[in-house]
């Protein structure tokens, strides 16, 4: 058995990793230690006491799945106990939505490796996949449209339930390029996160603008990724620019930075 399956270890990690991210700095449009981004309701204080009441959430997924087979009960079990955490969140932030896509990503994946037992990658986004494209009857239920389900009908793009539903492919994408490293750098970690603003249709951007906007942030992204220096970079101004001029934030481009830093340390444990 293997030590990082803990429910405790993961909790403590997944929190971990929500808090690395929210620390970590520049992230265009988003909350930093040096910047709110294009947030005016937020900042990193309020990140930190979001993701600590996260630990509760994240121990009664990995608690819950421990035992179950992936099912629809399990599902369901998950699904409930995903939506109070959003609760907890709440309460903790005074009602500023800080970690909801966050709560879904990690969610996932603490109850698979869990679950699993496992640290192998492959396994993880597998098993991701069969677990978060079961139907929930509840979430499904739920009256209230979102964001993402508006952006998603508007101009059929795939949101943050599909990202989970198809095996986190842009998680895949990111461990790829700081595949077998153990001390990543920040320009590596710069140009994972210019991977991902370069490619999620993220939701939260289409939410706070439309398509053509994100469209044009990819392609700078694209620009940023491919300099010598990033931060250093004339695309990377041009992406903190066009945040600015939208007010625009990639909060789904967030939560998958975090989930691949906690996949990447789960390899790093296991070592
Ligand atoms: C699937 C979720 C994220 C809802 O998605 P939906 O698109 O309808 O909601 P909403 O627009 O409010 O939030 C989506 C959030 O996902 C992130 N996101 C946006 N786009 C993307 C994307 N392309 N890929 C990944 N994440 C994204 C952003 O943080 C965004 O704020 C989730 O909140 C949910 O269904 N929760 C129910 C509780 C549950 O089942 N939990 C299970 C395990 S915790
Ligand atoms: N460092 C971060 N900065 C900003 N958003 C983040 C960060 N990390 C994760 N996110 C994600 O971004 C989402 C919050 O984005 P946002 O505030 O735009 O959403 P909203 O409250 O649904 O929309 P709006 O503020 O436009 O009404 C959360 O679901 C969260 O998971």
């Amino acid at each position: 058995m293997i030590k990082v399956s803990t429910a405790e270890t993961l909790a403590t990690q997944a929190v971990n990793a929500l808090k690395w991210e929210a620390n970590f700095s520049p992230k265009p449009g988003l909350v930093t230690k040096n910047s709110n981004g294009a947030h005016n309701d937020m900042n990193i204080s309020l990140f930190i006491k979001s993701a600590d009441s996260l630990y509760d959430t994240f121990l009664k997924i990995a608690d819950v799945s421990r035992t179950e087979p992936i099912s629809v009960d399990l599902r369901e079990k998950i699904g409930a106990i995903g939506r109070d955490g959003e609760q907890a969140m709440l309460t903790a932030t005074q009602g500023v939505n800080t970690h909801k896509g966050a709560i879904w990503a990690l969610g996932i994946l603490v109850a698979v490796i869990s679950n699993q037992q496992t640290t192998n990658i492959k396994t993880i986004l597998q098993k991701s996949s069969e677990l978060a494209s079961i139907a929930d009857q509840y979430v499904q239920s739920h009256p209230k449209r979102t964001y993402g389900m508006q952006a998603k009908k508007k101009y059929k793009v795939l949101g943050a339930r599909e990202e989970a539903a198809n095996g986190f492919p842009h998680v895949a994408s990111s461990l790829k390029l700081i595949d077998g490293e153990v001390t990543i750098t920040q320009q590596q970690w710069l140009r994972v996160l210019c991977t991902l603003y370069a490619s999620v249709d993220d939701t939260n951007v289409i939410h706070r603008s439309n398509l053509e906007v994100l469209r044009a942030f990819q392609s700078t992204a694209k620009q940023a990724f491919k300099a010598p220096i990033v931060k250093e970079s004339s695309a990377f101004q041009e992406l903190t620019q066009m945040t600015k001029t939208y007010q625009i934030s990639p909060g789904g481009c967030a939560d998958l930075f975090a989930a691949t830093y906690f996949l990447h340390n789960l390899i790093i444990e296991e070592d």
